[in-house]
């Protein structure tokens, strides 16, 4: 077999890897990690609901009733007999320097497995995973050690590659280290992968509608990310999908020279691999239906399905081979397509008989009559002990620093969301609109009239509850749209959840005040409004303190449900009873209902505005004069008590504000840790 050059597209050191036995000639390109690990994984085994649950009202009530009909521990025990296995007793080793593949058909439980051993899946699972025998993969100091790829590409769509991989760099690589050598690594990392040209370009996707770099060079900045840390661990959920064959194959190539330069362990999931790829494979974990098939050397794999009555068709591709036993289709290659389809369709009996085989086999194994192995394979104990104190005080950012990354990165992340062209022209419009309907109606000689106060009052109303719906519904976006990110970053242990809040909330500030300062600084002009420093000042901190608190209900909405259709429909519901409910459209509301005006923000805002614009017209409504009270006729002003300028308004909206704050980061605490 000739060798194999990887391309590594301007790497400072290429890379030459015998195809056969992949023996790297000259690397040192990536600094070694500190503590090499071995994985032992035993009688793994996985179990989920045999049913899905239809989520909502309907099926808790449903749950409900039969609670109470049928007693809790009858349904409890009901529940557990539900559950379908979908691993059955996975055991082996992988040894620190080995990359292992794990093949098998679609739905085998390859995710499933390999989400195990990064500690990501929350489903009932027996068995022992350990790291150095003493490292569960769900472990607190450990997660930092563990580079997980999973299979949909997680990144910020609104940031350039280099930024992407920059940012993870500064919240994830330990605090000694430089800014420069952070930089360093981030270049070395885009040379490793080949993705050095395009590291201005944007990551792109349907949140920011834009088309940015193609799928498999996402794929491989997923990569990066993990690799920055230079974990002793790297685990990945199908790298290669959506590759060429020759990307794919260079991709293999680079984990194995990591893996063998690094000491690494290195395991991946691989759907389909070509014949070239395979050959490059040390260790193939065979999967079909939750059982494991075969674990060993890729190379003996053949030998071993021969042993076992499995021998593969001449010239045919190994994996396609296994893929296919896997799938219960064990015929020679000379069976016609009709025959194939018959036993696929009828894959268990198969199955059965290809493990019954196995069993056969593992008998001749223990007396000696084959050298191919099944599992477990050898401890090779170089792997070495704990993380030691050493990688313990190893601390990533200062809180600080993450509270700075985070804003900065999200700032940078929605410059195209909130500043685009449409978003602009749209609230522009609407400002201008507002100026030329109300032309000068703030004016002191129109506000002497009934007419005149009314106008008035109502462009207030309007001015504030337009800007609240807008950031309302906007804020809702923010976490759902980063519930991916969030539970990713928080997974590997890159900041804490308050330094996410913190950062999210600093990153809001600019974004939120710019264009609500300057649609209310346009309506203001053109209607007409007080023309003092003072008044304008307050105005607009006003208009501020309102559009802080929709954006803080929005956020709340949206990390409470974490789901944009529920979050959207519970903000419909609560907006539109805050607005009406505010005292401008109805008066008098019905008794029963009278608290809900309390909770209008919208209502102490155009209260606190009002008293600011219309002390005027508010003194002939009998506030200041209670001669005259009870014969206001300035409609909706009624409602508003001119006993102050406003202060108690902006107290309350203020409190507000820093409750629906707090709710925000509750909610946030919440579901990140669920
Ligand atoms: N949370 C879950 N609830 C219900 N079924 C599940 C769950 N997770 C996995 N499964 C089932 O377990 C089996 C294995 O799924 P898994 O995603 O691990 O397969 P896979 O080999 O990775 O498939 P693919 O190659 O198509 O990604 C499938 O039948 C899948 O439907």
């Amino acid at each position: 077999m000739g060798s194999i050059h990887i391309d590594l597209s301007g790497m400072s050191h290429p890379i030459d890897v015998d195809g056969s036995k992949n023996v790297v000639k000259e690397v040192d390109f990536m600094p070694k990690p500190k503590t090499p690990m071995h994985l032992t994984f035993n009688e793994v085994c996985c179990y989920v609901p045999a049913h899905f649950e239809v989520p909502g009202m309907m099926s808790k009530l449903n749950k409900l009733k039969k609670a109470f009909g049928r007693g809790k521990d009858e349904v409890i025990k009901g529940a557990d007999k539900k559950e379908r296995q979908i691993l059955h007793n996975i055991t082996g080793v992988v040894n620190p320097g080995e990359v292992v593949a794990i093949m098998g058909p679609s739905g085998s439980g390859k995710t499933t497995f390999i989400s195990l051993l990064a500690g990501r899946n929350k489903a009932r699972h027996t068995g022992s995973i350990l790291y150095n025998d003493q490292h569960k993969p769900t472990d607190k100091a450990f997660k930092r050690q563990l580079g997980y790829v999973t299979q949909e590409d997680a990144l910020y769509e609104g940031l350039t590659v280099f930024e992407t991989l920059y940012y993870t760099a500064v919240l994830r690589l330990p605090r000694a280290m430089t800014e420069a050598e952070k930089r360093e690594r981030v270049y070395i990392i885009l040379e490793v992968l080949g993705i050095s040209k395009v590291k201005g370009s944007i990551i792109g996707g349907f949140r920011v509608g834009r088309r940015g770099i193609s799928g498999g060079e996402k794929k491989r900045v997923a990569i990066g990310q993990e690799l920055l840390y230079n974990p002793s661990v790297i685990l990945l959920d199908e790298p290669t999908s959506g590759l060429d064959s020759t990307t794919a194959l260079n991709l293999i190539g680079t984990l194995e020279t990591l893996a063998q330069v690094g000491n690494r362990t290195i395991v991946t999931t691989i759907h389909q691999p070509s014949s070239r790829i395979y050959q490059m494979l040390d260790k193939l974990l065979l999967m079909g239906q939750g059982h494991l098939l075969f674990y060993g050397d890729a190379s003996a794999a053949t030998d071993y399905f021969a042993e076992i009555g499995y021998a593969m068709p001449y010239g045919m591709n190994p994996a396609d081979y296994f893929l296919d036993v896997a799938s219960g289709w064990s015929g020679d290659g000379s069976k016609k397509a009709k025959d194939r389809t018959s036993v696929v369709q009828n894959t268990d009996p198969e199955l059965k008989a290809l493990l019954r085989a196995i069993e056969r086999g593992r008998g001749l194994e223990s007396k000696g009559g084959t050298d191919t192995a099944l599992v477990p394979l050898a401890i090779d104990k170089k792997g070495g002990g704990g993380l030691g104190e050493e990688y313990k005080k190893e601390l990533g950012a200062t809180f600080a620093t993450q509270v700075r990354v985070i804003a900065i990165r999200s700032l940078k992340d929605r410059r195209f969301e909130k500043f685009s062209v449409d978003t602009v022209f749209t609230m522009m419009f609407v400002a201008v609109l507002c100026g030329m309907l109300w032309w000068q109606s703030g004016l002191s000689k129109n506000t002497g009239t009934t007419e005149g106060a009314m106008d008035v009052s109502g462009v207030l109303f309007f001015m504030l509850t337009y800007l609240s719906f807008s950031l309302l519904f906007s804020s809702i976006f923010t976490f759902p749209n980063e519930k991916t990110m969030l539970m990713k970053e928080r997974a590997s242990g890159m900041y804490c959840v308050s330094a996410f809040f913190f950062g999210r909330t600093l990153a809001d500030l600019p974004l939120d005040t710019c264009l609500p300062l300057l649609v209310s600084t346009g309506i203001y002009v053109m209607v007409g409004l007080k023309a003092s420093v003072g008044a304008y000042v307050l105005s607009m901190c006003i208009v501020l303190l309102v559009c802080f608190t929709a954006a803080s209900l929005g956020l709340f909405l949206g990390a409470w449900f974490l789901n944009l259709k529920r979050a959207q429909s519970a903000a419909t519901v609560l907006m539109l009873t805050i607005m009406l409910t505010g005292g401008f459209f109805v008066r008098t509301t019905p008794a029963w209902m009278s608290w809900a005006k309390y909770l209008s923000y919208i209502m102490y805002g155009w209260s606190a505005m009002v008293k600011l614009h219309l002390r005027g017209a508010l003194a002939k409504c009998g506030g200041e004069n209670p001669s005259t009270e009870g014969i206001c006729d300035y409609g909706a002003l009624g409602v508003v008590k001119s006993d102050a300028y406003g202060g108690t308004e902006v107290s309350i909206l203020l409190c507000m504000l820093i409750a629906l704050r707090a709710l925000v980061y509750i909610a946030l605490r919440y579901r990140a840790h669920e």
